[in-house]
């Protein structure tokens, strides 16, 4: 009897499903559409923004009890192969493979992009200058580390564009061939990983030596050759080198968060929840530092982070690079950014791009 009445539901599921496919294959013809007329008009295939609103909509109207958060990752992937019928993308990205850059890069574009791992971030820059990526991902802060200087720097030579950002809960996980804590003789992990883990690592595992290396990818990959080693990863490692997770979330620190930047060839459109990121370096004079502020507080316009860094051809000059909201389009925001200008010995704007969710 039971099973009488589990056919029956399972019926009416495959029933569900074909609607599904239905309509995903009528998505997948007007995308196909939407792509022919972008062509038409030379307009950019990705929209962040248009993702982001897509979102944003099907979460706030959900009645459920499908979940709102797993509406995301499945639209992840449905504008992922929609995308990839109007252009297959190509993005490339600071790896190895199994970095927490790759999480990121696949949080962002889905199964259906293609993801290239380059070895430095001047690489990525330097794939999409070219035009042989059609978009680059690299890490720009963490929040216990603070800011990624190299990539930075980069912006300093590159006329690439912020297209988008990516927040990204870390975690770090302990990872070994068992699976047992017991077995771990060694820890190998990135630098910085280890460090975000030293109170764990000395109550938890006290005596064992730590091994510096390149990457946390790095470090599972001999995690999976050795079976006393254990590398401190992300979950996706332990997936692609066969590794077990041993213990989940040793950082000391349980809130950490990793931003990186999408950087492409344009600035993508308004989507009424951006942000605007700049650099400048100023003329060395009394109060400056208050009037290049000055314009963003007359129009009440919210910096959420301000940077220095110096300016390499230049001993004692600085370089700033401020982040602000609103879209450059915005008037309020370029009149802000005109009335700085007269201040910079050079000013440029990085890129509008919409706010990552957070
Ligand atoms: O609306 C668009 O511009 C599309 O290309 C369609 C679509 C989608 O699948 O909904 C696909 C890719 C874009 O990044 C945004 C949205």
């Amino acid at each position: 009897m039971a099973d009488d009445k589990l056919d029956a539901l399972r019926q009416r599921i495959d029933a569900i499903d074909d609607r599904i496919l239905d309509l995903l294959n009528e998505r997948a013809r007007v995308v196909i559409e939407v792509g022919e007329t972008k062509a038409g008009e030379k307009r950019q295939f990705y929209v962040p923004s248009r993702e982001q609103a897509i979102y944003q909509r099907l979460c706030d109207g959900n009645p459920g009890p499908f979940p709102s958060e797993a509406i995301r990752r499945v639209y992840r992937e449905i504008i992922s192969a929609c995308l990839s019928l109007e252009e297959p993308m190509k993005v490339a990205f600071l790896g190895p493979q199994a970095t927490f850059t790759h999480v990121a890069a696949m949080q962002q574009f889905g199964l259906s992009a293609r993801l290239v791992p380059l070895k430095s971030i001047s690489a990525v820059f330097e794939e999409v200058a070219r035009g042989r990526a059609h978009y680059g991902v690299v890490p720009v802060e963490n929040s216990n580390e603070g800011i990624v200087n190299h990539t930075l720097d980069m912006f300093m030579e590159s006329d690439l564009k912020v297209s988008s950002e990516i927040l990204l809960e870390i975690s770090h996980d302990l990872l070994n061939r068992s699976g047992r804590l017991e077995d771990v003789r060694k820890v190998i992990s990135h630098p910085q990983a280890l460090a975000q883990c030293r109170k764990w690592l000395e109550e938890t595992l006290p005596d064992i030596p730590l091994v510096d290396v390149g990457s946390t990818a790095l470090a599972a990959q001999m995690a999976a050759e050795d079976e006393t080693a254990a590398a401190i990863a992300s979950e996706m490692a332990a997936s692609l080198y066969g590794l077990k997770v041993a213990k989940q979330k040793i950082a000391d620190n349980p809130s950490n968060f990793t931003r990186f930047l999408v950087v492409g060839r344009h600035t993508p459109e308004r989507s009424g929840q951006d942000k605007t990121s700049i650099m400048f370096s100023v003329k060395d004079q009394p109060g400056i530092l208050y009037r290049m502020l000055e314009p963003f507080h007359k129009r009440q316009i919210n910096l959420s982070k301000i940077e220095s860094r110096p300016l390499k051809s230049k001993a004692w000059e600085y370089i700033f690079f401020l982040d602000l909201d609103g879209h450059i389009a915005d008037d309020s925001v370029r009149q802000a950014v005109e009335e700085l200008r007269p201040y910079c010995q050079f000013l440029k704007v990085l890129g509008s791009y919409p706010k990552a969710a957070r």
